[in-house]
């Protein structure tokens, strides 16, 4: 099939729409029987743990910060008889905490617009309730009542953030409910706190910086259709969907803006205190220097030229794993440099292997294959791939949703050895047969544990059973994340050898120490007129603030537009050249506020951005743990405030308290009581309750510890059907 092909364009004009992708499928979650193997201790230093902690503690509820203290650098941890920990330095420790009890807890959120417009007085049209603008304030009596209701949906494996599938999933199936799109009510035009307007439908003006309306541009389709998923169709305009014309600007190409990075921050070094667990069998041993990796001298240049002198501790770990050849699950903090720990023994591999540069051909065949759940994450990987490969004969490509396929393919058929995909597109190009698998030699599933729950885990699946792709023996698959769900690591035994090594680093709940987080007890009609006071004292400095909704952001973005602060918003309903543009505006500082969807919680390394607003809470700790990642990164320092709604949050007090109290942050007394009046027995609303981000489950496999992290044993493991009577 020719490019030709895919320019018959027929430009219209179109308002995005959206299907939300409601996933029934649910996954079993048998045991992998894979054997667990705890990595011999490699040195003597050792780290205390709360060895005598209290029952609330190993629910995930702590008393404050006394009682959640854990610091690794103050703490030693008391040897244990489960496992070894590390700390980055190479040193043991032994630290594991048997019996964690916290439950897995997933809630849905489902972006449920028309839900959020009724518990939050958020009007439907976009208009906000605020009739009654007293805080609702925040007596811890009104938080026991609540307890664990508010949402629905419970222990629902990833139901959350149907963003993340709208994203991929929402204009593939565009035009058949007609628009979604948010009426910004009240302002239809807004000037931004520099002059920039802020515009809504309309869209005819490209205000600088503001917050621009829509005016996609379309194309319809004639089906070309070889092979589909089943999410697919509209995005790559095979159905009857219509076309998007997007093509993104391409990345500047000179040597400074490849090599383009921001400092490490003065924490940098305290990586070097973080524990680490390796588990499974004949795990190689940690390197400590970058030489120690032997990697080429382009490589080592490139590294240099990126302005990396000294690895993290994830890449400690994972390099030497990954040249070894084995499967990989890691579990680090936000901004600890995951990306690199994967992409440079990769690349070390490839060329070890003498890859061939890949030539022009309709039908490429790459060897490693990279996914992320959202087109910016994937591109911000692509980003890092062409930097780590610079000056090699391997060519990265990346294709995401939003985007024009044609373009998308005339990308591919230039040569590709490493594609980054969102995972639609990939199947898209997969049914189009401009991509082959049969060479595919590195699997990488970025954001893991969000790519295997219930938005992405039936295209993941697709993808390792589609024709020509290497049966998991045959090929090296590795997981990262910053959290990792039991739930979803039973999962995981489908994508991994059985002989998997688990690398987890740092602390549980894995909140970055670097964030410094507040919770504020505000009523959801205080929210406005407090988010304003916090950000006109913040200045100018980069701030992203966290909703619910995409209405909602768009709401706020005008609102705060209004208000004389110069704001943009990126969320899955703006078209893609639209968000794109909100993050280059935020990038640069042009747009210092950043209004944003869950779309944007996990992967997105911003260089400078100082301040994590969460107006609403996540509806799981999991999301709270990534958005508030956003700031803090590479031993950077940040600030997280998260407004708390006694009237819809009470459910994250406990969890919180968790992860709070883990990284040694104050807890305030408030919060305490809402968690401890809405404290169950056996949940405590938090996949946590480790020493580390999370475990290795295969530990609970074994017969050495039934125990899941709810304190039931597997087979007594709330399942997802029982969703409903958790509320
Ligand atoms: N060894 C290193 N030295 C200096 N900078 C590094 C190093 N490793 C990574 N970085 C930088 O740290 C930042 C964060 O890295 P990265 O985005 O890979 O984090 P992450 O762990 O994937 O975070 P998240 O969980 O949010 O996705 C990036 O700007 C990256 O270039």
């Amino acid at each position: 099939m020719g490019d030709e092909d895919w320019e018959a364009e027929i430009i219209k004009p179109h308002m995005s729409s959206y299907v939300p992708v409601f996933e029934k499928e649910r996954y079993s979650s048998g045991a992998n029987g894979d054997t667990f193997n705890r990595t011999p201790a490699s040195s003597s230093e050792m780290d205390d743990g709360p060895s005598g902690r209290d029952h609330f503690m190993r629910s995930g509820f702590a008393s404050g910060r006394s009682l959640g203290n854990r610091d690794a650098d103050s703490s030693p941890v008391a040897p244990s008889k489960s496992s070894i920990l590390y700390t980055s330095k190479g040193f043991s420790n032994n630290k594991f905490e048997e019996g964690d009890s916290s439950g897995f807890w997933r809630q849905s959120s489902n972006d449920c617009e028309d839900n959020q417009t009724r518990n939050r007085g958020f009007s439907k049209r976009g208009g906000y309730q605020d009739g009654n603008d007293s805080e609702a304030s925040g007596s811890s009596r009104r938080g026991g009542r609540g307890g664990f209701r508010g949402r629905r949906g419970g222990f629902g494996l990833g139901s959350s953030n149907s963003e993340y599938e709208q994203d991929e999933g929402m204009q593939r199936a565009g035009g058949l409910f007609g628009s979604r799109r948010p009426t910004l009510s009240g302002a239809e035009q807004c000037v931004t706190g520099n002059g920039d307007t802020y515009q809504s439908r309309s869209g005819s003006g490209s205000g600088r910086g503001g917050y621009k309306g829509l005016n996609e541009e379309v194309i319809t389709g004639s089906g070309k259709n070889s092979w589909k998923s089943e999410a697919e169709g509209g995005e790559s305009g095979d159905t009857q969907g219509p076309k998007v014309t997007y093509i993104p600007p391409p990345p500047p190409e000179d040597e400074d803006s490849i090599f383009a990075h921001y400092q490490t921050g003065i924490n940098f070094d305290k990586y070097d205190t973080i524990l680490v667990e390796v588990s499974g069998h004949d795990a190689p041993p940690a390197i400590l220097t970058f030489e120690e990796a032997n990697l080429c001298q382009t490589l080592n240049n490139n590294i240099a030229k990126a302005g990396y002198t000294k690895l993290t501790p994830v890449q400690k770990y994972s390099i030497p794993i990954i040249l070894a050849g084995r499967d990989l699950m890691a579990c680090a903090q936000t901004g600890s440099g995951k990306t690199a720990a994967f992409l440079l023994p990769i690349l070390a591999h490839m060329m070890r292997d003498g890859i061939t540069a890949s030539r022009f051909k309709d039908l490429q065949e790459p060897e490693c294959i990279i996914v992320a759940p959202t087109r910016e994450l994937i591109n911000q990987i692509y980003l890092e791939a062409r930097k780590f490969s610079f000056g090699t004969c391997v060519r990265a490509v990346v294709i995401y949703g939003g985007t024009q396929l044609g373009h998308s393919i005339r990308q591919i058929v230039q040569g590709c050895n490493i594609l980054c995909a969102t995972p639609g597109r990939l199947m898209d190009i997969i049914g189009k047969e401009k991509i082959g698998l049969r060479q595919v030699k590195y699997l990488v599933l970025d954001e893991a544990d969000r790519m295997m729950d219930m938005g992405f885990g039936p295209e993941m699946r697709k993808l390792i059973s589609c024709p020509g792709m290497p049966s998991k023996e045959q090929r090296q698959t590795l997981m990262f994340s910053a959290t990792f769900p039991e739930e979803i690591q039973k999962l995981a035994g489908e994508f991994l050898k059985s002989d998997y090594l688990f690398v987890a680093v740092g602390q549980v709940g894995g909140a970055c120490r670097d964030v410094q987080q507040t919770i504020l007890q505000v009523g959801q009609y205080s929210k406005r007129e407090k988010l304003v006071e916090i950000l006109r004292n913040i200045g100018d400095e980069r701030t992203m603030v966290f909703v619910e909704t995409k209405k909602k952001a768009d709401f706020i973005a005008t609102f705060l537009c209004q208000e004389k602060i110069s704001t943009t918003s990126i969320h899955g309903d703006r078209e893609q050249r639209e968000r794109e543009q909100a993050l280059g505006d935020f990038r640069c500082g042009k747009c210092p506020v950043l209004v944003a969807t869950s779309v944007a919680a996990r992967g997105l390394d911003i260089e400078n951005v100082q301040h994590v607003i969460n107006f609403d809470l996540p509806s799981t700790i999991d999301e709270y743990v990534h958005r508030i990642g956003r700031t803090g990164r590479c031993g950077n320092t940040g600030r997280a405030i998260s407004f708390f709604d006694p009237e819809s949050d009470n459910h994250l007090a406990q969890p919180l308290v968790k992860v709070l109290s883990d990284a040694q942050q104050d807890v305030p007394a408030w919060l305490e009581e809402i968690a401890f009046s809405t404290y169950v027995p056996g949940f405590s609303g938090s996949a946590r309750g480790n020493v580390f981000a999370s475990v290795d489950t295969r530990k609970n496999y074994q017969g050495k510890n039934t125990l899941n992290t709810a304190g039931f044993s597997s087979s007594q493991a709330p399942n997802p059907v029982d969703d409903e009577s958790w509320d």
